[in-house]
């Protein structure tokens, strides 16, 4: 098998939506296996349109039913703002899929970021980094955290989660959360998950589409020049899956997978 993170290119989002649910429901699988309840990681950005798109389509009655009453969803980063802000990525997760599911559906458990803590970014990280710490068990016994999944997305420049090109942030070791005062997309103010509990998760899926992508995943697949969105694929290999859809990797020299669980 190969070692090297997977790479599944669809014609679209509609071809690409029930490939990525059935991955997600894989992993949903594993880790309630593992400890009975699914812990997964979210983006902002495109991702959770694309993701409603894959799961709140309905079940086919072949175990593909997703278990929202045992899904704990966190945010690989998120907006130093308010939850009701334009630019909150919970807010975003919340209008195009929490909000859309059925009414009879128990909701899943949602760890937002405390609002009380806006004024001051490194305390922010630090209360959120808590809610992980009370959810993966104590910092002094668990390392690092594992996530069950991490659904993360890919800007235009190789950034994923708020760890952006070339900023000291990815030199980040020992925390699992770090704010960032100087984002270059704003909004400037943010906290995000840092690249060993990324690199940590038992399984990474980043979802990239539309042509705006096409050279940055040239430059991830081909270049790397630590990038990253290509250092999560070198920390992670065969853990990673990328789902993207051809217009994104027109041109990109990487062995596509055809998609398989
Ligand atoms: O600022 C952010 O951008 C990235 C990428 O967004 P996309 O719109 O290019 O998919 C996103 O993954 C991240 O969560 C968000 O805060």
């Amino acid at each position: 098998m190969s070692k090297q993170a997977n790479l599944y290119s669809f014609a679209d989002v509609a071809t690409l939506a029930p490939a990525l649910r059935a991955y997600v429901i894989q992993c949903q699988e594993a880790g309630l296996a593992r400890h009975g309840v699914f812990k997964v990681g979210v983006s902002g950005g495109s991702l959770p349109k694309t993701l409603a798109q894959a799961l709140l389509a309905p079940s086919t009655d072949n175990g593909d039913a997703v278990k929202w009453d045992r899904w704990e969803i966190f945010f690989a980063d998120e907006r130093a703002v308010p939850l009701d802000h334009a630019d909150s990525n919970y807010a975003l997760l919340k209008a195009e899929l929490l909000d859309k599911l059925p009414a009879d559906v128990q909701q899943p458990v949602v760890h937002t970021i405390d609002p009380q803590y806006l004024g001051d970014t490194q305390e922010l990280a630090d209360q959120y980094e808590q809610s992980l710490v009370r959810s993966f068990a104590s910092r002094d016994s668990v390392k690092l955290p594992i996530f069950d999944l991490l659904l993360l997305g890919c800007g235009p420049d190789g950034h994923t989660c708020s760890l952006f090109p070339g900023h000291e942030l990815l030199r980040e070791t020992s925390a699992w959360i770090a704010p960032i005062e100087d984002s270059p997309k704003p909004p400037p103010r943010r906290i995000t998950l840092t690249l060993p509990v990324v690199t940590h998760s038992v399984r990474i899926a980043f979802v990239a589409t539309g042509a705006g992508k096409k050279g940055i995943m040239k430059e991830i697949f081909e270049d790397s020049k630590g990038l990253p969105c290509a250092l999560v694929n070198e920390g992670t290999g065969e853990r990673c899956s990328w789902f993207v859809d051809n217009a994104a990797v027109e041109g990109v020299s990487y062995p596509r997978r055809p998609f398989s669980l």
